[in-house]
């Protein structure tokens, strides 16, 4: 493949991405900024605003850290609108919007021991406190949920919002009432007006569980504990709330007039006191030491704690400190968030399974030793694809150059932000005597047939898609989609059921519902007696299934859903080929003899990947037997011979060669077609006549070899009756 220009400026982008902030030029860090920029407001909307996050959190912290770094080091080139100036994201629409009195920030991130300690020294030197002044901190968990303003009015919870995007969120009062843990009074010694912030999360067995009920219902499953409850919570249908598990744990306060106590331990303790559920694993702290020490309890106990935390929060616990030191743009000076890093654990790659995707895909799956990953069992992790596992790397991903993964290898495994666990890196120290590279089959493990490769894909893909029982039931929806077969009363549902009561497990057997479930059907059991069906509506499927008996030849191909062929292709397959017995013969020839393929390669708009997934399909016997069992039950129409009769070149065989000079190669082929000529791309014994332009070389000779006809540009134009000044 030859370099785009785009291919190029992405390579230019990685140099810089190489580059410390500092040694870039102006231009770099401009594009650099903008690339990063670009990637965390994209990763934002994503997290906040769909709660379906793309990237792991620790990638998401490297991005937003490094354009921060760059931002740093060319301040002049920072964007008033950087995402590093940003908090969260804006309400989405559909729910009302709230105000926030009392701005809803966020907090400042710390990585290492260094981060802690340089953290505790600016305070001290913002508020000139001496060595020996005692500086107290409470460190607490930071909870992996999403925060939630409370507002009471005379002790009544009178509104509840979302952050949004620091300034606005989304107004969840009726979802928030539905939370136990949230009172919907506080007591009379609180005062009379107080926002409670707090974060709402999920515990993991009541997530677990209603993943097992979303999958049982065939809804979306969660991705983690987070999302769960972050996707819970802002749900427009209040009843969807009330239905999820959802608990909560105050650690602050918005508009607060009259706050009962001096320290942020003291307001805690006052919330207790009040019935607020606020995390019992806080710990005063006097030193960083003390600090660190509390982050190690913490981080062991994760595992046990039942729900996710990402890190411990360390706040200043004198809140007149809090006041004295106050915000930046968008995080307070007085707290800072020391993250967990990513979870990574070693383990064994005990073997490799192929799971086949609903479209054929070929994914492997690593069958590892189950090993305690951040507080999790993990006993399998995603291989991504062929080039993953020999080390050739995938995109987005660390590349472990040239180190392959076998079986029996000692592999680092990894978790960050709950996303599906990875195998990193292999260590070939620990490489079993013997060990064999993988041999990734060729073949797919659920039907057997051929697994070919596309060219420029990472992916192997099952080309059995008719009998496939791993792709069946979304072949058979789309068979009898709308632009396809097109059968009325046969929809995605339908097809869904008739394939789970086995009535249906290929294309054929549709249109053999009447002699088997219809009225008179030889089976017991009767389409009419299906749940929501009753006589009325079998009978009309059954006739709509008639109906379709003769689709048209387009129609047909495209309903086959082979990979790459969509409705123009089918079109076009259609146009050419004229009827099915040609299209089918050619196609099967296409993938033994040159000139067939050439043929097919000859039509516009069809390119390798195309032809090459046809003639796959094709060569494939289960498809053949799919096929012929579809063929004694459907008769695809022929496509209308286009300005046929009329037309002196319908149903020849038309080869360009050499410069146009009157249109483009393209627009030859095109108008060519449209009067009824197959246009082909090489010349062979069946060419009926070859335009040769200036420079016509070899397509001519042969031409002339084989005494085709052979016209000129003008020639060809008078012959078509497009002659003449143009
Ligand atoms: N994976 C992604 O694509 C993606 C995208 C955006 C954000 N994120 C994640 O979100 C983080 C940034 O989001 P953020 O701005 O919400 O910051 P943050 O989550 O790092 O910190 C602020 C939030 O922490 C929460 N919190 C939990 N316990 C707390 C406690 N005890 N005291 C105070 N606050 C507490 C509050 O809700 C507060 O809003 C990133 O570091 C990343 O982990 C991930
Ligand atoms: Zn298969």
């Amino acid at each position: 493949m030859t370099d785009t220009p785009e291919k190029a400026a992405e390579t230019d982008a990685e140099k810089a991405a190489e580059k410390a902030p500092e040694a870039l030029a102006p231009a770099e860090a401009e594009a650099e900024i903008a690339r990063l920029s670009e990637a965390v407001a994209r990763a934002d909307l994503a997290y906040h605003q769909q709660d379906a996050p793309e990237i792991a959190d620790a990638e998401y912290d490297r991005l937003k850290r490094r354009l921060k770094a760059v931002e740093a080091a060319h301040p002049d080139l920072a964007r008033a609108d950087s995402p590093t100036a940003r908090v969260g994201a804006a309400p989405a629409a559909g729910f009302a919007k709230i105000r926030h009195r009392v701005a809803m920030l966020s907090l400042e991130n710390a990585f290492d021991d260094e981060d802690v300690a340089e953290f505790a020294a600016r305070i001290r030197r913002f508020l000139s406190l001496g060595p020996e002044e005692p500086l107290t901190f409470l460190a607490e968990p930071k909870i992996d949920g999403l925060s939630l303003n409370l507002r009471y009015e005379n002790r009544r919870l009178v509104e509840a919002a979302t952050r949004g995007d620091g300034t606005e969120g989304e107004d969840v009062t009726a979802n928030a009432r539905t939370i136990a843990d949230i009172p919907g009074a506080l007591p009379a010694e609180a005062p009379e007006v107080i926002e409670i912030r707090g974060e709402v999360y999920m515990h993991h067995d009541d997530f677990a569980a209603l993943n097992e009920r979303q999958a049982a219902a065939g809804a979306k499953t969660f991705a983690n504990p987070r999302n769960a409850a972050a996707g819970s919570m802002r749900q427009l249908d209040v009843e969807i709330t009330k239905a999820r598990p959802l608990r909560f744990f105050a650690y602050g306060w918005g508009e607060a007039p009259g706050l009962p106590a001096e320290t942020q331990s003291g307001v805690m303790a006052a919330f207790v006191g009040w019935g607020l559920p606020v995390n019992p694993r806080a710990v005063h702290c006097e030193s960083v030491e003390a600090l660190l020490d509390a982050y190690r309890g913490i981080e062991a106990d994760r595992a046990s704690l039942g729900y996710d935390i990402d890190g411990v929060v360390y706040k200043v616990d004198r809140l007149d400190w809090q006041g004295r030191l106050g915000f930046r743009s968008t995080t307070p000076r007085w707290a800072i968030a020391h993250k967990f890093p990513a979870q990574t654990a070693t383990t064994v790659l005990e073997g490799i399974d192929i799971q086949v995707g609903r479209t054929g895909a070929l994914s492997p799956v690593a069958r590892l030793r189950p090993v305690t990953v951040g507080g999790v069992v993990v006993s399998n992790a995603t291989l991504h694809n062929e080039d993953y596992i020999a080390g050739r790397g995938a995109s987005g991903e660390p590349i472990r150059e040239g180190r392959d993964l076998r079986i029996g290898d000692t592999v680092t495994v990894y978790r960050a932000g709950d996303v599906i666990p990875k195998v990193l890196d292999v260590d070939l120290a620990k490489r079993p005597a013997g060990a064999e590279p993988y041999v990734f089959p060729e073949t797919c493990p659920v039907c057997g047939s051929p697994a070919p490769r596309a060219p420029g894909e990472a992916v192997r893909r099952c080309t059995g898609g008719l009998i496939c029982e791993a792709q069946v039931v979304e072949r058979l929806k789309h068979f009898v989609s709308r632009n396809a077969m097109d059968i009325d009363g046969l929809g995605a549902k339908q097809v869904e059921l008739l394939h789970e009561l086995g009535w249906v497990t290929e294309p054929a057997e549709i249109f053999t519902l009447g002699p088997r479930y219809g009225p008179q059907g030889r089976n017991i059991e009767r389409l009419s007696a299906l749940p929501g069906w009753g006589a009325k509506s079998a009978e009309n499927l059954l006739a709509a299934i008639e109906a379709s008996r003769t689709p048209p030849l387009a129609r047909f191909v495209f309903a086959l859903g082979i990979r790459h062929v969509g409705e123009t292709t089918a079109k076009l397959l259609a146009r050419h080929y004229g009827d099915w017995e040609s299209l089918a013969a050619a196609m099967q020839r296409a993938g033994e003899d040159e000139a067939a393929r050439a043929e097919l390669l000859g039509i516009d708009g069809v390119g390798e990947v195309l032809a090459q997934a046809v003639i796959d399909f094709f060569a494939d016997g289960h498809n053949r037997g799919a096929l012929k069992h579809l063929l004694a039950e459907v008769t695809p129409a022929p496509a209308e011979a286009v300005a046929a009769d009329a037309s002196p070149v319908a149903g020849k065989t038309v080869v360009f060669t050499g410069k146009l000079e009157r249109m483009s190669r393209d627009e030859a082929k095109a108008r060519a077609e449209a009067l009824g000529a197959k246009v082909s791309g090489s010349v062979s014994a069946k060419t009926d006549i070859l335009v040769a332009g200036p420079g016509a070389g070899s397509k001519l000779k042969k031409a002339e070899a084989l005494g085709v006809e052979t016209l000129t540009e003008e020639d060809w134009l008078a012959l078509v009756g497009e002659g003449g000044t143009a």
